[in-house]
């Protein structure tokens, strides 16, 4: 008996060559539709699907393959003779091959104006289940889902070099690949349903790139992306200029355009290890970068810096002068890329900062399993604040206070920042108490702390950093509230006379 293979294929780049292996191999071709016009007229000799189902295609294609004599010829086992007996009975021929690429679902998600009738059109049904089928039975069916595998597939054939491992890879990539397929559909049905938190979360990302390590040499790490992601995401960088990232420079890259993003206006964030060092908002982006600059000189050596604007000549000729691991911008001017691109480290890239940030829901891997939480989208405004103080900020110092919170969200907890006219002047991060991480800011800050303001991303437990915060020469603090022990806070502001507001809303970030 002949050896057959199943051809279907959605994507046809190559198809004709393969198949011509295949046919130079002995192989009998059979196909459905388009993909059967195809081969025919580069003049193989396939035949249709419907001579093997005797059922022509039907419902618009919606059903083509879906039939025993399809199905029976791919999972019947060969080392089975109850399987075999079955299939002579009914005089069906196994099938050797299987070679099919999908609808492109995920194409036409991309597509601006796309209607649910069209997203739900390419829902593949027949070709996952050849797939499906022919994978479970690997040991008797080859599957190929991956063009790229053409090729090295037809040699390996040529050689008759496939074992078991082999035909497992297949499998293996061919079960990916399906399951990447749905959970890109399921994504799709959760997004119109708007259903949070189900019963099961599948989700699908596919591989950017390998990465040379992880957080250490001696950790293995890839950096995968969704699949249909959109907006100012580290994902959708274009990198003009400088070597590959590196795992920590993607943790970095990505919490320096969270923290870029919460800015109208120029601002300009220097971030290490994943905390601010710098921030500074201005008039132009190259004022904003000075001030970033200056707010901690030492700090930034080695940093990310994420600007949201376009990097011009002015702002160029600063970066250029200090050690940076990446600049990200929404665009370069020719003369900046020209200054900037004579440093051979330094990387650029090119993000829509001005667009929607890339991402809602952030996913924290526990061991053993996912925390999965909205990412922290929380703001405030003037309006929404609580005075909490005998004395009000006065209007410097709320526009400060402002600024300091935008900040302190993005400072791992315990967090404290001290502020001053647009611009960082101590951040204390990441600390096992709150008047711990104000004692950091604090010093880091030094005598321009007079007159400056304090932001904190939880609330006073006790009166103590407020303590530190009057003796250093703060005059306003923001703060969500909240602690039992308000009253001894505000109690201690009242008798230094600094002004106290509360959010109300917690910036946590651990
Ligand atoms: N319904 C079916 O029986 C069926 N069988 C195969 N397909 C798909 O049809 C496509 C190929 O169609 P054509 O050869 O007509 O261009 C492939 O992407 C294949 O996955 C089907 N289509 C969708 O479900």
């Amino acid at each position: 008996m002949r050896k057959r293979a199943l051809i279907s294929v959605s994507d046809k780049s190559n198809i004709v060559e393969f198949a011509q292996g295949l046919d130079k191999l002995g192989y009998e071709l059979i196909s459905t539709g388009g993909t059967l016009k195809k081969l025919q007229a580069a003049e193989l000799p396939a035949i249709p699907v419907s001579d093997i189902t005797q059922f022509e295609e039907i419902l618009d294609g919606r059903v083509k393959t879906l039939h025993p004599n399809i199905h029976s010829g791919l999972l019947a086992r060969r080392d089975d003779p109850g399987h075999q007996q079955q299939l002579a009975e009914r005089d069906i021929h196994p099938i050797d091959v299987v070679v099919v690429n999908l609808y492109p679902f995920k194409q036409t998600l991309e597509q601006e104006s796309v209607t649910q009738a069209d997203a739900i059109e390419n829902i593949d049904i027949g070709g996952p289940t050849m797939l499906r089928a022919a994978a479970k039975n690997f040991r008797d069916v080859l599957v190929i889902v991956d063009p790229d595998d053409y090729q090295p597939v037809l040699e390996q054939l040529a050689q008759d070099k496939f074992d078991e491992k082999d035909r497992k890879r297949l499998a293996a990539k061919v079960f990916r690949h399906t399951a990447n397929y749905d959970a890109m559909i399921a994504g799709y049905f959760s997004e119109i349903t708007g259903e949070k938190n189900p019963e099961t979360y599948t989700i699908t990302y596919e591989k950017v790139q390998t990465l040379r390590y992880g957080e250490n040499p001696h950790q293995s790490a890839a950096f995968y992306k969704e699949p249909l992601a959109k907006g100012a995401s580290i994902a959708n960088a274009k990198q003009l200029h400088g070597k590959e990232l590196s795992y920590n420079n993607i943790q970095d890259a990505n919490a320096a355009l969270e923290m870029a993003l919460e800015y109208q206006g120029p601002a300009a964030v220097a971030v290490k290890h994943m905390n601010p060092c710098g921030i500074g908002i201005g008039d132009t982006i190259s004022q904003a970068f000075q001030k970033a600059y200056q707010a901690d000189p030492v700090s930034i050596f080695g940093g990310i810096i994420a600007l949201n604007r376009q990097v011009d000549k002015d702002t160029a000729n600063q970066l250029k002068e200090i050690f940076l691991e990446i600049v990200i911008a929404p665009s370069f001017t020719e003369e900046a890329l020209e200054i900037l691109t004579v440093k051979k480290n330094i990387r650029l890239l090119e993000i829509p900062i001005e667009s929607t940030r890339g991402q809602r829901q952030k996913l924290v891997s526990v061991a053993g399993g996912l925390l999965v939480q909205d990412v922290d989208n929380g703001k405030v405004n003037e309006q929404e604040l609580t005075i909490a103080t005998n004395r009000k900020p006065d209007e410097q110092e709320m526009k400060d206070l402002l600024f300091s919170w935008k900040v302190v969200k993005h400072v791992k907890s315990n967090a404290i920042v001290i502020a001053k006219q647009d611009q960082t002047l101590g951040i204390g991060a990441g600390q096992m108490n709150r008047v711990g991480a104000a004692k950091i800011a604090l010093e880091q800050a030094g005598d321009s702390a007079k007159g400056a303001v304090m932001a904190s991303d939880a609330f006073f437990p006790m009166p103590d950093t407020v303590e530190e915060a009057a003796q250093a020469g703060i005059t306003a603090i923001i703060q969500p509230g909240g602690s039992k022990r308000d009253e001894d806070s505000i109690k201690a502001c009242n008798e230094h006379g600094i002004a106290m507001v509360f959010t109300g809303m917690r910036h946590f970030k651990h």
